[in-house]
């Protein structure tokens, strides 16, 4: 008999969701399970990958940089799955962060293809949303202006969401019972075929809940119980319109869609004006001063998402920015040779940003 396949589990969401919080979360909720990541960021330098590796724990990580996994031209995505199905005895679930700029259309064709079929098998596609951002009208509806950006992301959070199984609403602390139900009934409203809502409460997935799910198996794993549905995060705040998606049970070819080429398209190719680059700094930097610095810029330019290390006093930075909401952490533990900060942004222009970022932080950048 042939070895089984090994089950993968699609990560999408748009930039700054949360999907490597969640990842991280899942590896040191889920020792029990030997886990593959795969993280494709946009940029050329993976600050993901080194956060996840910072877990610790058994998963193994791999970096696929360029944020284009799993196209024609892509030379790691095939050799990378064809080196963990050479491994499978030491692998029981495989789990692919796409790009937040990322269509997760392209990596789960490339699953149902020849190469890989054989081998692997999706098991769902998760779409994380910023659930505050959707709330506030960030992905583009009503209250939005018509700057090309809202247009431009608003369009990618669709296309996301429709190619997804499950949705996960993160960021939810802090929100009340009715700004949930808003934001199930938003994403409902806007991707009416996804299987489940999932509430992602401190930024954690429940695995009964997210891996092992089976929603792509062919018919023969037909009728599959997979967990007491009264457990599902959500499902008791109201109950939904169509209880055949949620309940509990995988029925053969709900889920075995496949993925036209038209949905092929890398989101950024299609609108070049998404771009990302490295600035970086030799000298050591203040934590209030540069969370403050990047707070100015994404509030004085087109930029959605900064994220990187910075050496400071007594150890490593950590910056991590959505939109104008800026964290800067201190890891006493870690340090940092250089300042590298990633930024993602809609036409952006890199000069201006490195010369406010000299003037705000009094120190070097290029
Ligand atoms: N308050 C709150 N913040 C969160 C939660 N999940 C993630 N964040 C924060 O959101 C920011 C972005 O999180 P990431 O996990 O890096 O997002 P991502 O989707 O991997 O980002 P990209 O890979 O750049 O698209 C970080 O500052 C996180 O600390 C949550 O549940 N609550």
């Amino acid at each position: 008999m042939s070895a089984p396949r090994i089950p993968v589990t699609v990560v999408t969401g748009f930039l700054g969701a949360g999907k490597t919080t969640l990842l991280s979360n899942l590896i040191r909720d889920s020792k029990q399970r030997r886990l593959a990541i795969l993280v494709n960021e946009f940029g050329e330098v993976s600050i993901d990958g080194a956060l996840l590796r910072g877990e610790g724990g058994g998963a193994e990580i791999h970096d696929l940089s360029n944020g284009l996994v799993a196209y024609d031209d892509d030379a790691d995505f095939l050799p990378t799955m064809q080196a963990l199905w050479q491994r499978r005895s030491v692998i029981d679930h495989v789990l692919i962060e796409t790009s937040g700029l990322a269509l997760p259309s392209a990596v789960m064709e490339q699953l149902q293809g020849e190469a890989l079929a054989p081998y692997f098998v999706l098991d769902a596609t998760l779409a994380v949303v910023d659930t505050p951002l959707l709330l506030d009208g960030g992905f583009g509806q009503a209250s939005s202006d018509e700057r090309a950006v809202d247009a431009s992301v608003a369009e990618l959070f669709e296309l996301q969401l429709a190619n997804a199984d499950i949705v996960v609403l993160n960021k939810i602390d802090g929100l009340d019972d009715d700004a949930l139900l808003s934001a199930e009934a938003r994403v409902r409203e806007l991707a009416p075929s996804i299987r489940f809502i999932e509430l992602a409460y401190d930024a954690k997935l429940d695995t009964r809940l997210t891996l092992g799910l089976h929603l792509h198996e062919p018919a023969n794993t037909a009728h599959r119980h997979y967990g007491p549905m009264a457990t599902m995060p959500g499902l008791a705040m109201r109950p939904l319109a169509n209880q055949v998606l949620l309940d509990g049970h995988s029925h053969s070819g709900l889920g075995a869609h496949s993925h036209g080429l038209a949905t092929h398209k890398h989101f950024h190719e299609q609108d070049p004006g998404w771009q990302s680059f490295m600035i970086r700094s030799k000298e050591t930097q203040h934590p209030d001063t540069l969370r403050d610095a990047v707070a100015a810029l994404a509030r004085s330019e087109p930029i959605l998402r900064v994220k990187g290390f910075a050496p400071t006093e007594g150890g490593r930075l950590l910056i991590q920015a959505v939109r104008n909401r800026v964290e800067a952490r201190v890891d006493e533990t870690a340090s940092a040779k250089q300042a590298q900060l990633v930024f993602i942004g809609y036409h952006p222009s890199r000069p201006r940003l490195v010369e406010q970022l000299r003037e705000l932080t009094g120190t070097i950048w290029h």
